[in-house]
């Protein structure tokens, strides 16, 4: 099975707990040219929040998908293209891993299965809110990573594996390693991505690089480099086979 995520450059993580820049709408923020919206964040997230920006986005043709970082947070909507449900392999207690999952199909199961996929995250930046929440061992070195991405796809099949730094830009050496793992799944990067550059630089060695505080820090401009860091990072890539 594979999902519209193969073909995703950039994804724009919008936290619902967070404002927009003054002056800027959702309009502008689905207008940016990202491949696909993703709506979660770790700490202070409610149903409310995350509803109004689905509803927000909902006119806009950008796919849209919830990222819940807890089972009392999902929303049922039409308006969502799916649901996007974090793993944590490298978290302390395995309540990250699989049982948060295990609850919430005890409590709501059977789920919408077609439209939920899991991302394997691997949780590197030990002061983010979701390194300290999971208790995430970030002491891994590229070899560790390179090797949880292969167990992520071989072993657990899983069609997404995420490398997360979010709050600050990670180690390119990491995600090549990770990527070197990888046949088939797609690669996530996301953190500290905040302008052309530095996109373009993980684009180098990501499939899709995620974009969050830069959208609430600085806005849809900003953004919008990013979104054109990474094609042309895909670009030459292409061109260079
Ligand atoms: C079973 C269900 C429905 C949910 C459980 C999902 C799991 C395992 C969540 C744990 C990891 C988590 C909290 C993921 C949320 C997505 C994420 C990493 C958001 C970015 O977080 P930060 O940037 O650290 O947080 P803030 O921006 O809120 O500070
Ligand atoms: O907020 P930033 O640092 O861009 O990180 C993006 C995303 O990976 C967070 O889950
Ligand atoms: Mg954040």
């Amino acid at each position: 099975m594979t999902g519209p995520w193969t073909e995703w450059d950039h994804v724009l993580k919008v936290d619902p707990d967070k404002d927009l820049v003054e002056g800027e709408t959702f309009e502008d923020v689905c207008a940016t040219g990202t491949d696909a919206i993703e709506i979660g964040g770790t700490l202070d997230i409610t149903t409310e929040k995350m509803q109004r920006v689905v509803d927000a986005c909902a006119k806009y043709d950008v796919p849209l998908y919830q990222e819940p970082s807890n089972p009392g947070v999902v929303i049922e909507s039409d308006h969502l293209d799916g649901y996007l449900i974090p793993t944590v392999f490298n978290a302390d207690s395995s309540f990250w891993v699989t049982g948060a999952h295990k609850e919430w199909v005890r409590i709501d199961g059977p789920l919408d299965w077609e439209r939920t996929t899991t991302e394997a995250y691997i949780v590197l930046n030990p002061e983010a809110s979701v390194a300290e929440l999971t208790e995430a061992d970030t002491e891994q070195s590229a070899d560790d990573v390179a090797s949880f991405a292969a167990v992520a796809e071989k072993m657990f099949g899983q069609e997404i594996i995420y490398v997360e730094y979010s709050g600050m830009f990670g180690d390119t050496e990491k995600v090549a390693a990770a990527q070197d793992a990888l046949d088939d799944s797609t690669l996530f990067y996301g953190g500290g991505i905040r302008d052309y550059d530095a996109a373009y630089e993980m684009g180098k060695h990501a499939d899709t690089i995620v974009v969050g505080d830069l959208l609430h820090d600085e806005g849809v401009d900003a953004v919008r480099e990013t979104v054109e860091g990474v094609n042309d990072a895909h670009a030459e890539q292409l061109e260079a086979e």
